[in-house]
């Protein structure tokens, strides 16, 4: 359904073919940090009840069975069904009592009955459990009105887990329901990936803290608040965010104290080619090893990725645009490497345009759009960008996610099948 037509020429020096040879695609980009990261090799024991939002490290494996008893999944009567001869209805005597936390003292022989409540053990000797509103209490008797099925009622021990099973896999994150199941199993104590540490780094002379004071050729600071929120999570802890130098030299030096404390650093803005921009040369000055440096993306082309030593520092651009999008794509992936998560970074999904587009070829172009719908066929639909302008975010809080336009598109009709990836916490 895409319609791709390639493009003799080409709109702007940004885009031109032969500029945009040198320069990576997005899955090579993605590829190489998946190539060049391992996960952190150190572990932390927490409670179990303190790990949402960690990492699992080691597996965690039921230490018994669950349930562990068979027990009661009513409030009700215990009965053996083989003592039920005739067609009833039957008087039984009451002869024992077994609230849940209780053990169940007193066996079961014959046709008789005992008093039990939900998650009480069933006593020997039953085989079901009778709900309260099936039967009639008359004294100690109470009054059967139907045979019961062999095992009604009972949960049999092991049904949910065997002991030893392998509940949650390494590299699986906690959440609310993990975190059950870890309850379940029996786990204290679960052995997570220690915390990510990140060093933010804001470059730019010209950025002043939000809603404070600022001459006229000054900017708010979106970058330091849009990351700091993009990067909460409990499996990564921000060491420190700092103003970056616009000055090599002393940029050098506080990326060199910076990789003494974290395991990524972060810089936004300063990679591009004008003598202002100094990151790079900056990050060249540190010997550290450049894996990859501008990819052929719309926004973020200047987007760079490097080692400086054992830890990584990936450059995004100072566009608060482009430095969302490549957070989204680049930096998440880098973190669920580093974090050793196993959950695909959000796979991107098909969707269909609910307009035609027109654009100029060049780069694949990462667009804002909007889940807005579904079509007769189940598809989801998307409302997109007219266009995409790396420095303005004020169309980011209604966008759910990007459309993925290959390079080569000009045009796509309404009704177009599209790559979305939906933005999605770290
Ligand atoms: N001659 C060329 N110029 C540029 C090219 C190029 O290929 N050749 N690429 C353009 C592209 S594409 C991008 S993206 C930007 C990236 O530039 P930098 O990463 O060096 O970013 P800066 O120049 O520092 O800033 C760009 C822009 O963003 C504003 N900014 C920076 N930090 C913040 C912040 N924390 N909050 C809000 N806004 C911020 C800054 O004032 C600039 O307007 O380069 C193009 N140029
Ligand atoms: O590549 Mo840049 O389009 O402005 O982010």
């Amino acid at each position: 359904m895409d319609i791709h037509r390639p493009k003799e020429g080409s709109g702007c020096d940004c885009d031109a073919q032969d500029m945009l040879k040198a320069i990576i695609s997005i899955d090579e980009a993605l590829a190489r940090i998946a190539a060049h990261v391992t996960p952190i090799d150190e572990a932390n024991t927490v409670p179990l009840s303190k790990g949402l939002g960690r990492i699992l490290a080691q597996p965690v494996r039921a230490q018994g069975r669950a349930p562990s008893f068979d027990n009661a999944a009513m409030d009700g009567y215990a009965v053996a069904t083989t003592s039920l001869t005739g067609d009833g209805p039957w008087m039984l005597k009451v002869i024992a009592r077994v609230p849940a936390g209780h053990e169940a003292t007193q066996k079961l022989s014959g046709p008789c009955a005992v008093r039990i409540f939900t998650g009480a053990p069933v006593p020997d000797g039953a085989d079901a459990v009778v709900m309260q509103e099936d039967v009639t209490r008359v004294g100690d008797t109470v009054q059967l009105h139907r045979r019961p099925a062999a095992g009604q009622n009972i949960r049999r021990a092991g049904s949910d887990m065997e002991k030893g099973a392998t509940i949650l896999d390494k590299g699986h994150r906690l959440g609310p329901g993990e975190i059950a199941a870890g309850a379940a199993a029996g786990a204290g104590t679960v052995h997570v990936q220690r915390r990510l540490r990140v060093a933010l780094i804001v470059t730019g002379d010209e950025v002043r803290e939000a809603g404070g004071e600022r001459a006229a050729a000054q900017i708010w600071d979106v970058n330091t608040p849009m990351l700091a929120a993009a990067m909460d999570s409990k499996a990564l802890e921000i060491v420190a965010t700092v103003q970056g130098a616009d000055n090599c030299a002393r940029l050098a030096s506080q990326m060199k104290e910076l990789a003494e404390q974290a395991d990524l650093i972060v810089t936004t803005g300063g990679i591009s080619v004008g003598e202002e921009d100094h990151v790079i040369p900056a990050f060249a000055g540190l010997d550290g090893e450049m894996i990859f440096s501008r990819v052929a993306i719309k926004p973020g082309k200047p987007v760079s990725f490097g080692r400086i030593g054992t830890i990584f520092w990936l450059g995004l651009p100072g566009n608060p645009l482009s430095a969302y999008v490549t957070w989204n794509v680049f930096g998440r992936a880098l973190v669920k490497g580093l974090i050793g998560e196993t959950a695909p970074v959000s796979a991107r999904r098909h969707v269909i345009t609910n307009a035609p587009i027109h654009r100029k070829p060049g780069r694949v172009e990462l667009r804002l759009a909007t889940l807005c719908g579904i079509d007769a066929d189940g598809r989801e639909i998307v409302d997109f960008e007219a266009a995409t302008l790396s420095g303005c975010v004020s169309r980011l809080p209604i966008a759910h996610g990007l459309i993925y336009l290959p390079a080569e598109v000009e045009y796509l009709p309404t009704g177009a099948l599209v790559q979305f990836q939906p933005f999605c916490p770290v």
